[in-house]
């Protein structure tokens, strides 16, 4: 990981998951998991279908609740204001919402009610996000996700891969310390991933720590420090992953993975490797 941003030998835990379980309808879908993400790190969480990822991650976020175990963020128990201050990407929703809104609208929707803060420190509020500087931030995460010329588009008419361009750009407008994911990169083209792929390398340098739901390491790779792959509920794997492998390569996953993505090229083999 990065430690150039970080000022002490021992990384400050930006979110820190201990013995997670959480049942859902009866039935208990995660068995005691455990995840650590620190400033400047990229965690990728891994694992086939079914497997509890998104779940862990709605249970870090506060969408659903813990029967066991604990989750601290930003170095004290989970909020709703320390939960208010993550940025939040989650899987598979449109960035419209079937509403008609152009993606600096949406992007802009991103800061309602944020208030402003000295630096990534997030310790000292000041008011509300003025609209000029909203729209300026928002144009800035735009561009951060490599999508500023879309800024006026519907993002109704936008492709799959832009619209999810246009949802991370709504969560890092907030600048957040701590950014979460669900499956970024589901049913995004390649040049999307490879410009999130830069996105990601980008923040990582900031320090902001990162956890991201990811069926195949791809156009991330170099950017992933570690690897965590459930299996069933379980934590089976939590190490460093083997670069520009998929879930299968990893320890720990031994059962078919009904993987239904189309495959995906290699960057490099269409000209689109990042900087
Ligand atoms: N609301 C719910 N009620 C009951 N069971 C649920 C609910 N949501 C999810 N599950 C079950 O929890 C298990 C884990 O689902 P989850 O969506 O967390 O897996 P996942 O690893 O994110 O899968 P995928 O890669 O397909 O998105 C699955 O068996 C799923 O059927």
């Amino acid at each position: 990981m990065s430690d150039t941003h970080v000022a002490t030998d021992v990384p400050l835990s930006l979110v820190e998951a201990r013995d997670v379980r959480v049942s859902l309808q009866g039935t208990e879908i995660l068995h005691g998991v455990s995840l650590r993400a620190s400033a400047g790190e990229v965690v990728a969480l891994m694992g086939g279908n079914g497997s509890g990822k998104s779940t862990f991650i709605r249970a870090i976020v506060g969408a659903v609740p813990t029967t066991a175990g604990s989750i601290d963020m930003f170095g004290a128990p989970a909020s709703p204001p320390a939960r208010a201050r993550l940025g939040y990407v989650p899987q598979r929703i449109t960035a419209a919402g079937g509403v008609s809104a152009t993606a600096i609208e949406v992007v802009t929707s991103g800061l309602l009610g944020a208030r402003e803060r000295d630096g990534r420190s997030g310790s000292r509020l000041r008011g509300l996000v003025p609209p000029r500087d909203a729209r300026t931030r928002a144009r800035e995460a735009l561009a951060s996700v490599g999508i500023e010329d879309l800024a006026k588009r519907d993002v109704s008419r936008l492709s799959g891969g832009q619209q999810q361009r246009v949802l991370i750009a709504r969560a890092l407008v907030r600048q957040p310390r701590l950014l979460i994911l669900d499956e970024p990169m589901a049913g995004v083209d390649l040049q999307s991933q490879v410009a999130f792929a830069h996105t990601l390398g980008h923040l990582k340098q900031e320090g902001v720590g990162i956890v991201v739901v990811l069926h195949e390491l791809g156009a991330l790779a170099r950017h992933i420090d570690r690897a965590v792959v459930l299996e069933h509920g379980c934590v089976t794997y939590d190490g460093i992953p083997p670069k520009d492998l998929g879930v299968h390569a990893l320890p720990g996953h031994e059962h078919e993975h009904p993987h239904t993505d189309p495959p995906q090229r290699d960057a490099s083999s269409l000209g689109l490797e990042g900087p």
